[in-house]
């Protein structure tokens, strides 16, 4: 069902090229449906990002906290900063992230809330994290919110784990939600900008599964075949889930993590600042990323704690020192962890390239 939300936003343009990914109902997913089980595989060794209808979790809060957090002054949203040390809870100022190898700013601004902290997991039950106002006032609508994200990461993450003839625990077992790692909700802004401005810079997610809520357009993915990038409709009702690197290396390369930016939204949606709602699942902190497909690679493996820190820490403007860190802050494209990807051929019209 669309959003109380999604109901008043200018349309999606009908003559810009879109990516022709899966949609899948996750109440037939989590009740076992074949179909919908081998839908969410294809599209994991295709594109990496698949439509979720039905997933039962309540988003529209979100919207609120994000238009409230970000028109709050900058001094106080900078109270919360990140800093530049690979600490990757709190605010993101716009500008503090590089987009490309030139080192050219970014337009976005994010707030990080921690898993850990609103469940009260680990040291947070002692010590919880400080937030402004309008975060603080809705920890419990949070909870809410990443319990049931995270339920539809254990499900997606189950139905993998059997399709890689891992059995159905493996992979769940790794996310366990009341054990400490870097999960985290974040709500995103950019101003109104034009259509072929980037405003958060091409990357893969460092996680394993992302549940991301988005109204206007402007995120675009690679079509991993022809390489050229294709807007993701935001469809009413519908999550969008995409991989992450952190599973890509668990699995030894056998699933795919989209590469994807953020542009300004195209056509009439052109002048409206964008939000976007996320929770980015990742494996329990002290998780090595090794795959669990080949026990018998030797190689060294860095935990999933650590390997967070290093991403999020090497795309700091403050950390940019010419195109080598460029390089070093990317995830498992380029690396021989980037998988095979294998298009989806979905039954609908083929897609141009
Ligand atoms: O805003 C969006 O639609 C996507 C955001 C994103 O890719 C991210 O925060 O990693
Ligand atoms: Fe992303």
């Amino acid at each position: 069902m669309p959003s109380r939300i999604e109901e008043s936003i200018p349309s999606f343009p009908d003559d810009v090229p879109t990516a022709n990914i899966y949609t899948v109902d996750f109440d037939r997913l989590k009740d076992g449906d074949p179909e919908e089980a081998r839908k969410v595989y294809e599209a994991s060794r295709g594109y990496g990002f698949f439509y979720l209808s039905n997933t039962h979790v309540d988003y529209d809060f979100m919207f609120d906290l994000a238009n409230e957090t970000f028109k709050l002054p900058l001094d106080e949203k900078m109270k919360y900063e990140m800093g530049n040390t690979g600490r990757y809870f709190g605010y993101k100022m716009s500008g503090s992230n590089y987009v490309d190898s030139k080192g050219t700013p970014d337009q976005s601004e994010f707030y990080n809330v921690s898993k850990d902290d609103v469940m009260g997991n680990g040291q947070y039950k002692e010590h919880p994290l400080e937030h402004p106002s309008t975060i603080e006032r809705r920890r419990g609508e949070l909870e809410g919110f990443m319990s049931s994200a995270h339920r539809v990461v254990l499900v997606v993450l189950k139905v993998l784990s059997e399709q890689l003839g891992l059995g159905p625990d493996v992979l769940p077992d790794l996310h366990k939600l009341d054990r400490v790692g870097g999960d985290q909700a974040r709500v995103t802004h950019a101003p109104p900008v034009s259509a072929d401005t980037i405003t958060l810079g091409e990357h893969t997610d460092f996680g394993s599964v992302t549940v991301l809520f988005n109204q206007l357009g402007g995120l675009q993915v690679i079509n991993p075949e022809s390489k050229n990038y294709k807007y993701v409709k935001p469809q009413p009702g519908c999550a969008i889930i995409n991989l992450g690197d952190a599973l890509v290396k668990l699995v030894g390369g056998r699933l795919y993590s989209g590469v994807h930016r953020v542009v300004g939204p195209p056509g009439e949606q052109a002048q409206s600042p964008r939000h976007s709602v996320v929770y980015f699942a990742r494996p329990n902190g002290d998780v090595k990323l090794k795959s669990r497909l080949d026990p018998d690679d030797g190689e060294e493996a860095m935990t999933a704690d650590d390997w967070i820190a290093q991403r999020a820490k090497l795309r700091r403007t403050a950390n940019y020192q010419g195109a080598d860190t460029y390089h070093a802050s990317r995830g498992t494209e380029h690396t021989k962890d980037s998988g095979k990807p294998k298009l989806d051929k979905p039954a609908q019209e083929a897609e141009a390239m």
